[in-house]
């Protein structure tokens, strides 16, 4: 169990006073890491401001968990220098530990005690935790309080890490992969969360497969691929791109034109068809789309 019962946390600061611009929460430079021949980070540069929300995006074994341990102080890099909250996470002890909150894959294996206890008990770890039945209640599991851990499934399994990662009231939470296994409700439930502990000055770096949450999460993404960061810009700036125009030919063919001025090709469409465009459709670029021309763009296979 990574980094749970260990864990201390104390009140976030306040961010951002005028006249003053509070350090980045996480500032990553150069960051490598080998594991014996292999190299999985090859130079990563990353920052994340005070009260932002960073998502980091990347195919499997782009370097996304490694990166994140490094910051997390649970894995050792090779080289580079890293900052968390003003502290090298090589060197940090418990005071630096109780200021982040971790949500982990099956963060307990608690089974036999019941939701309720399990957060009580989690609470009693830091010095200034949130009240543990408005935690069981900000993740929906009031309801299943009373329930074993064992019990629970999957979905509300992961509601329960992150009742566990939140309980300490951390100024920098780490999600990894936070809303695998869960419905739709849940996940838009999730969302709501996150943004109402983004309005309390909480700082957030989220590692998802999911672009839909990446985009509604995040201020800024960066795309990891190969052990690099090939991207790392604001939702919109990434999707920035040319628009794709589909219509069909005469002779029935469909065609499809990227273009950066749709107006243009679709004005120059209806002259050409004496008006209307048969199965005129304008797509313009998606995230999805962006990420894949990234990821190809950096020779690298997406498997999001
Ligand atoms: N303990 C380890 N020993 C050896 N190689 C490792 C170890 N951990 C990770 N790697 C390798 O480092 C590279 C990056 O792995 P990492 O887990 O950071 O990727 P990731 O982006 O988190 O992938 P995923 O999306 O699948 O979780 C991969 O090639 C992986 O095989």
């Amino acid at each position: 169990m990574r980094g749970s019962p260990g864990r201390r946390l104390c009140r976030p600061r306040r961010a951002g006073t005028l006249g003053s611009v509070p350090p980045d929460a996480v500032a990553a430079s150069g960051l490598t890491k080998r594991y014996g021949p292999q190299w999985a980070l090859r130079g990563i540069d990353l920052s994340v401001a005070a009260g932002e929300c960073l998502a980091l995006l990347g195919p499997n074994g782009a370097g996304k968990t490694t990166t994140v341990e490094i910051l997390e102080g649970y894995r050792a890099r090779s080289a580079g220098s890293v900052r968390v909250l003003g502290v090298d996470p090589d060197r940090a002890g418990p005071a630096w530990r109780a200021r982040i909150g971790i949500v982990l894959q099956d963060a307990t294996d608690q089974g036999q005690l019941t939701v309720a206890e399990v957060v009580h008990h989690f609470a009693g770890y830091y010095p200034a935790p949130r009240d543990p039945e408005e935690v069981i209640a900000a993740v929906g599991l009031t309801a299943k309080r009373a329930a074993r851990v064992a019990g629970l499934s999957g979905g509300q399994r992961r509601r329960l890490d992150v009742a566990l990662g939140i309980v300490g009231r951390p100024e920098l939470l780490f999600l990894d992969e936070p809303t695998t296994g869960f419905d739709a409700e849940a996940r838009r439930d999730f969302w709501g969360l996150i943004d109402a502990l983004r309005r309390q000055g909480t700082t957030v770096l989220l590692t998802t497969h999911y672009l839909e949450e990446a985009e509604r999460l995040a201020d800024r993404l960066a795309v990891i691929a190969g052990g690099r960061v090939v991207a790392d810009d604001t939702p919109a700036g990434l999707r920035r791109g040319p628009t794709t125009v589909s219509w069909r030919a005469p002779d029935g063919r469909p065609c499809q034109r990227e273009t950066t001025g749709p107006t243009q090709l679709v004005a120059e469409l209806a002259a050409a068809f004496g008006g209307e465009v048969p199965q005129l459709a304008v797509h313009p670029p998606t995230l999805e789309t962006a990420y894949l021309r990234l990821l190809a763009a950096a020779g690298e296979e997406a498997v999001a």
